[in-house]
């Protein structure tokens, strides 16, 4: 099995660019890297996507639960599963964490349920290590522009986002060894250099 890494944060964070950089890093160090964002990456989860960042109406939470399960359930079958049996190092934009904190934390659903949800459709797959770029909700809301510009879920405000924030700093607290949590308050630069460290420490302890 190859090398499984989740990012996490809440939008605006920095994850795409972080994602794009280690992906740089590791390739040139001679790992064969392959990139995914949530919800999307395969022909139905691009689908979802739309519906979700833009659907005809406000849907029930649950719904939204659903959905991007649904999307996540088709992308850890027919990629990241075939491509970790394949020996390669997967960097995933959002994974499991994200419904936690959004649909949980954020939305008020339970996290049990929705623990359950994530098992059933990873098939049991979780991240070999966690990425949590951490940004106070201010700053990241300001990077993903005018309230005008926002996508369905950038305009839930700094409320939800506060929520979903601290949500992921409680996971990380729960599991220090997984979570590798990051200050994105910094220059793209020094952050980067910071994951490309943890993530090479993190590879170092991995025996498989
Ligand atoms: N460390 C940083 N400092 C300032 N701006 C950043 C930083 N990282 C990313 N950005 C910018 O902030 C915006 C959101 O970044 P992005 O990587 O798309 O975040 P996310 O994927 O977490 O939503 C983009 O315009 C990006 O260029
Ligand atoms: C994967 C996932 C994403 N989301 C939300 C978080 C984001 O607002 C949105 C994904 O849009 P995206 O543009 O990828 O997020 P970002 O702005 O962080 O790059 O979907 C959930 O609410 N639950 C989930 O399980």
């Amino acid at each position: 099995m190859g090398f499984f890494i989740s990012f996490e944060g809440i939008d605006g964070a920095g994850k795409s660019t972080q994602v794009q950089r280690l992906a740089r890093r590791l390739a040139a160090l001679g790992f064969d890297v392959v990139t995914v964002r949530e919800p999307g990456g395969t022909p139905l989860g691009e689908t979802l996507r739309e519906i979700l960042r833009n659907p005809v109406r406000e849907m029930d939470p649950r719904a939204e639960a659903c959905l991007y399960a649904a999307a996540r359930a088709e992308l850890v079958d027919r990629v990241i599963l075939p491509a970790l049996r394949a020996g390669k190092v997967v960097l995933a934009d959002r994974f499991t964490d994200s419904t936690l904190a959004y649909q949980g934390a954020g939305r008020g659903l339970s996290v049990e349920l929705l623990s359950a949800l994530n098992a059933f459709v990873t098939q049991g797959l979780s991240p070999d290590c966690t990425v949590i770029i951490d940004l106070p909700v201010a700053a990241a809301l300001a990077r993903v522009g005018a309230p005008g510009e926002r996508d369905r879920m950038e305009r839930l405000g700094p409320a939800f986002f506060s929520r979903v924030r601290e949500y992921y700093l409680h996971l990380a607290g729960q599991d220090p060894t997984r979570y590798l949590v990051v200050d994105g308050g910094r220059a793209p630069e020094a952050v980067e250099a910071e994951i490309f460290r943890l993530v090479k420490e993190a590879l170092g302890r991995c025996t498989r």
